[in-house]
């Protein structure tokens, strides 16, 4: 049977959110301030509102998908009518110390990402006080927005800049390299498929054989050949220093977002 659940935050990740819980068979109602802009929303059967009070009062499940400046208003907004219910929350930076001081809730940090609108997030959830039906309803939930894994709390702002950001760094890669392939001269759509379905065989791959990226490198330098050219330039480029780097920053940016609460 469906859980009864309010989405509080409908934006970007919010409204994802509320459409793969639909789309699994709950209820959901969805918050956001303009609600003229959720009609994608209606559309997959999400109850659109501006009435988080009503909502959350309504819900057995809370998920808050606010910006970190809005933690503290929208709490204490609805801090009553949440107390003793699961709340998820997936806003960056902001730990479980913090949203217990403003409700008394039983919160989740969960930290997804836009992937869940293919249902192939990676999404990393940490808790502390919660019963096994609850962490087992909490999994299934999360799970229908792809993988999903439990981790300590210290970890998810690491998490934040590597997975929750991580699309971002992606598609700038993945960007590139259909601009390589237009540059070789490949039809637009051939270069697009072609750079798409390299990264997710190669994902899969790694995925399916568990060897390690430095190991399929290997399988794929032939030696005097053409890819070690390749990675010659990606190296001269400090692609690795460049992609740790961005990580570094986003989880140190993901630590200081509290201090917007
Ligand atoms: N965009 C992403 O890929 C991810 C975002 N997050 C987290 O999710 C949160 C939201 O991020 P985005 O969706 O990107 O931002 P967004 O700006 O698209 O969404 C925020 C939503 O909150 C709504 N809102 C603002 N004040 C409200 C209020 N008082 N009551 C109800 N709704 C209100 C806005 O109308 C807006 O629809 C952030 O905390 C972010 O850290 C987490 C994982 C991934
Ligand atoms: O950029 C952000 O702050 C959010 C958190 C992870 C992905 N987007």
């Amino acid at each position: 049977m469906g859980t009864r659940i309010a989405v509080v935050g409908a934006g970007t990740i919010g409204g994802a959110i509320a459409v793969a819980l639909k789309e699994a068979g709950h209820e959901v109602v969805a918050t956001r301030r303009n609600v003229e802009k959720a009609s994608w929303l209606k559309e997959k059967g999400v109850t659109v509102t501006r009435d988080n009070r009503k909502a959350a009062g309504e819900a057995d499940v809370v998920f808050l998908a606010v910006k970190p400046g809005k933690v503290g208003a929208v709490l204490g907004e609805i801090a009553d009518v949440v107390e003793g219910k699961l709340v998820i929350s997936v806003v960056a930076g902001v730990s479980l110390k913090e949203l217990k001081r403003l409700a008394s809730a039983k919160f989740v940090r969960a930290m997804p990402n836009i992937a869940i609108l293919a249902r192939e997030s990676f999404t990393a959830y940490s808790t502390d006080d919660l019963d096994g039906d609850e962490v087992e309803l909490v999994e299934r939930l999360l799970r229908t927005f792809g993988a999903c894994v439990r981790v300590e709390e210290e970890h998810m702002d690491a998490i934040t800049g590597l997975s929750g950001s991580g699309p971002a760094y992606v598609t700038v890669f993945l960007e590139a390299m259909v601009y390589g392939g237009l540059r070789v001269g490949l039809p637009r759509d051939v270069a697009k498929l072609a750079a798409l379905q390299t990264l997710l065989g190669t994902a899969k791959l790694l995925m399916e054989t568990e060897a390690h990226p430095a190991e399929v490198r290997e399988w794929v330098i032939t030696p005097e050949g053409t890819t070690i050219d390749g990675v010659f330039e990606l190296e001269e480029g400090k692609i690795r220093t460049a992609v740790m780097k961005a990580v570094d920053a986003a989880t140190k940016k993901s630590r200081i977002l509290s201090k917007k609460v």
